[in-house]
């Protein structure tokens, strides 16, 4: 082991990363930072920013993404070398390509090289002026689904799968990025994962119900909620909380039956199960959707994860063999550039935020058109990069810290690391980059326009048959929610960005169920909230669920754990409450940081 670290060194590897990681970088040698010539900055990540890069050496466009952990923290590391392990033992047309890793010997960064992808589902989806045709979502989606067959054939599931992170590129092809939640499993699912897991709007039922033992069936639903999306034309279940989310589930997919409730031991079915049962509603509420696609849909969003079937399977669905066919890639469309565009435009914004108050005013003076004189675009593109900023406001509730204090998923993952000997040691990993470095980021959101056959203009509503084409006016109302960044001066591939700004919002805390399912867990998460919805910066707390008080950053759950069903609607009134509590004395305190 110490003769392979050593040589790894030797090759040009830093020891930190040699030391604990050797797994992600064997048989590899470093790339040089000065073989690559960054261009412009195309995404911000939890983890990461990525650029835009001319490699010199292989003479092409790339996608440079430089990850953040803490070099001198072994658990850090580890964590971040997994989707580097997970990327290297994926090959397939639509999964993105690891094509290298920029580091050096005395380097504390790391870049991943991937092939460049121009575009992404959502932002596609969110082009005021294109509707998606039926062969045209079942081309995207064969692709999706072909592409996470493979994951699972290699042992990996995906666990963020969302319009954001299915990039395209300019011959239309669907390649799964982002597998920075991704894990091994096993099939037999006897090793516990964590459930924090899948951006919230994406996210199934049984995580939301704490689900720690789950297989390829998660990124199934993910799948499920994507396809119901480009035919509505907006989120299906976009809940703002994990209570909400809940409520959304049960309200299109119904509840779960007694033989589920009474079967599943998942941690938060006693105060999640509704007195009263939801009736399934997915089939009338998509009933302006091409029927073999709500088929589809009503398999991909089973309760009962059992009944999602595979990947495979859901390629061999009547969905796909029925007329229309879905088109080959080549046939789609070509689209205008919409990262770099839309990268400046974020990066407009931040700065207009940055400025405050005063900027704001400017901005009304000149009646809003100030963007467009700093960056020339495309009216087409104007209009996307509305919306695209739009949709990037989601809820994404996802901890990667908590991940890190996961050693038994770790251990499943069949990653090389050693036993935990102490986990504080991780916990404080987590604790360091929710409060000191990253604070998480909230992100991506609806995949905007959908096929559009019937009722244009419909209202939205959960218990309303959704209608088929997107409001984008709903759309660019949502806010991103971006990590304050520390940009890494040691950064050898050019000039530092400016730092990233934006608000974080950022919910903490830990529950103490009392009575006797008396358990105490922590959650941190993120909660991006569109419009004026926003956050406070700092600690935002979700709703007491069932007339328990805060006690500090604790809630205290007494008395009964069932929660009865009107009780849901109740919850969610205080959820508004407090959220629009939030968002008010977040204005309140910009106002007055604008004025100091
Ligand atoms: N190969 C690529 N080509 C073009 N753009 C890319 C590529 N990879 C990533 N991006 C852009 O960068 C963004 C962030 O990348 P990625 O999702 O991998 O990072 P992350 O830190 O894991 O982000 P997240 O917080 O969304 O999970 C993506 O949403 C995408 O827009």
């Amino acid at each position: 082991f110490q003769k392979l670290q050593k040589e790894q060194v030797v090759a040009g590897w830093p020891s930190w990363l040699a030391a604990v990681a050797g797994e992600a970088i064997k048989g590899w040698v470093p790339r040089r930072a000065d073989s690559f010539e960054k261009l412009d900055k195309i995404g911000q990540g939890t983890y990461s920013s990525v650029y835009k890069a001319r490699d010199r050496t292989q003479k092409k466009i790339v996608a440079l993404k430089k990850v953040r952990f803490d070099s001198m923290d072994p658990e850090s590391i580890k964590f971040m070398a997994r989707e580097i392990v997970i990327l290297r033992r994926l090959d397939h047309p639509n999964i993105i390509k690891l094509e290298g890793l920029v580091t050096s010997r005395n380097s504390c960064s790391l870049f991943l090289v991937f092939e460049y992808m121009e575009h992404d589902l959502t932002g596609l989806a969110s082009l005021p002026s294109f509707k998606f045709s039926e062969p045209q979502v079942k081309c995207y989606m064969q692709q999706l689904l072909s592409g996470l067959d493979h994951c699972h054939s290699r042992g990996v599931l995906h666990r963020d799968i969302k319009g954001s992170n299915l990039l395209i590129d300019n011959h239309g092809i669907l390649k799964i990025a982002d597998f920075g939640l991704a894990s091994f499993y096993d099939h037999h699912q006897s090793m516990p994962l964590t459930s924090r897991v899948v951006t919230l709007w994406y996210r199934p039922l049984e995580l939301l119900l704490g689900a720690t033992h789950y297989g390829v069936s998660v990124d199934l639903w993910s799948s499920g909620c994507i396809l119901g999306e480009l035919y509505a034309g907006k989120p299906i279940m976009p809940g703002r909380t994990e209570v909400e989310q809940l409520h959304k589930i049960f309200k299109l997919c119904g509840s779960p039956s007694e033989d589920y409730w009474r079967k599943s031991k998942l941690p938060c079915t006693t105060v999640f199960k509704p007195v009263q049962p939801y009736k399934r509603r997915l089939v009338e509420t998509f009933k302006a959707f091409p029927p073999t696609a709500v088929g589809l849909i009503d398999i991909l969003l089973s309760l009962d994860p059992a009944h999602r079937g595979t990947a495979a399977g859901a390629l061999k669905n009547e969905y796909f063999t029925t007329k229309p066919l879905a088109c080959d890639p080549s046939c789609l469309p070509k689209y205008p550039p919409s990262k770099e565009i839309d990268a400046k435009l974020r990066e407009e914004a931040r700065r207009r935020e940055a400025g405050g108050a005063r900027s704001q005013r400017v901005n009304l003076e000149t009646g809003g058109q100030k963007l467009p004189q700093v960056i020339p675009v495309h009216n087409a593109n104007t209009e996307l990069v509305t919306s695209v900023q739009g949709r990037r406001g989601n809820s994404h509730s996802k901890s990667r810290s908590e991940l890190l204090n996961h050693y038994q998923e770790e251990a499943a993952s069949g990653f090389p690391i050693d036993p935990p000997r102490h986990s504080q040691a991780a916990k404080e990993v987590g604790k360091d980059r929710m409060d000191h470095n990253t604070k998480r980021v909230s992100h991506s959101g609806p995949l905007a326009p959908g096929v559009g056959w019937t009722k244009a203009g419909k209202k939205y509503d959960d218990m309303n048959v959704i209608s088929t084409r997107a409001d984008l006016s709903t759309l660019s109302g949502l806010v991103a929610s971006r990590t304050s960044l520390s940009d890494d001066s040691r950064d050898k591939l050019g000039p530092s960005q400016p730092k990233a700004t934006d608000q974080v919002a950022k919910s903490s805390e830990s529950h103490e169920v009392s009575g006797s399912a008396r358990r105490t867990y922590r959650k941190q998460h993120t909660h991006s909230i569109t419009g004026s919805h926003q956050l406070e910066k700092g600690r935002a707390k979700e709703p007491v669920l069932h007339g328990h008080g805060f006690n500090g950053n604790k809630i205290h759950f007494s008395g009964p754990l069932l929660v009865p069903s009107n009780n849901m609607e109740q919850m969610l009134k205080e959820h508004d409450r407090r959220i629009q509590e939030a968002a008010r004395r977040a204005r309140l305190e910009k106002a007055r940081l604008g004025q100091s």
